[in-house]
């Protein structure tokens, strides 16, 4: 599976975002973090700027839906355009029904796990996916320390991904850096969300050629 670079615009100038988007040309997809302050401990943007930034990007949007009530809100987002909707398992109480609706929509259908969050329980949602998202830091702010104890479930996930087939995408998301993404990649991630990685770099787009370069040459 190729590698893929999400940037996070978690960590871009909110005041410029057209501008901070176009900055990541050699990106394959563009991760918007949606927080609805009662799912995490944060609030950031919803549905009208996913709008707004569907015209002003030329890169695919995969929106992360750290919300309390996904099932309600998730086909919105595959409504307006977004390339992937991402759910998180510990919010959905109906994640069949929101996933079939989120790929009936059109949009790639994900499912989140945060790093206490076993995927075993989850192996027989591997069909109803087209992305699984494992937090490799606890939900809800940019810019914190990777967690190294989800590298062994990376590992796992890609075992349980390779035995339905391999077509799901392994997407880890958070603290993701030129000192992480390597292990990332050995375990077997290969879509890579990185915000203050990109963001906080001077040439945004160095910085994901290089994120690229290191998660190719340890693939
Ligand atoms: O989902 C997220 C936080 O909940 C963000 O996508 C993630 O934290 C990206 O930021 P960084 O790469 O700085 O950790
Ligand atoms: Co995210």
């Amino acid at each position: 599976m190729a590698v893929q670079i999400s940037p996070s615009i978690l960590s871009a100038d909110f005041a410029r975002l057209a501008d901070e988007v176009a900055a990541v040309p050699n990106a394959d997809w563009l991760h918007v973090d949606v927080m609805d302050n009662h799912f995490v401990p944060n609030l950031t943007l919803g549905l009208p700027i996913v709008e707004a930034l569907l015209k002003a990007a030329a890169l695919p949007i995969d929106c992360h839906l750290m919300i309390t009530d996904p099932d309600r809100w998730a086909p919105a987002y595959a409504e307006v355009g977004a390339g992937s909707v991402t759910i998180h398992a510990e919010a959905s109480s109906a994640p069949v029904r929101t996933l079939r609706e989120i790929r009936s929509l059109g949009a790639r259908a994900g499912l989140a796990l945060n790093p206490a969050t076993a995927v075993e329980p989850y192996d027989d949602l591997i069909g109803e996916i087209d992305m699984l998202l494992l937090m490799t830091v606890e939900p809800g702010f940019g810019g914190q320390k990777f967690l190294d104890m989800v590298l062994p479930k990376i590992r796992r996930a890609r075992g349980l991904i390779e035995r339905h087939g391999g077509e799901v995408w392994l997407q880890v998301d958070g603290g993701v850096s030129a000192d992480t993404i390597e292990r990332c990649a050995e375990a077997g991630a290969d879509v890579f969300v990185a915000g203050s990685a990109v963001y906080g770099a001077d040439d945004r787009e160095a910085a994901v050629a290089s994120l690229r370069s290191l998660a190719e040459g340890a693939a």
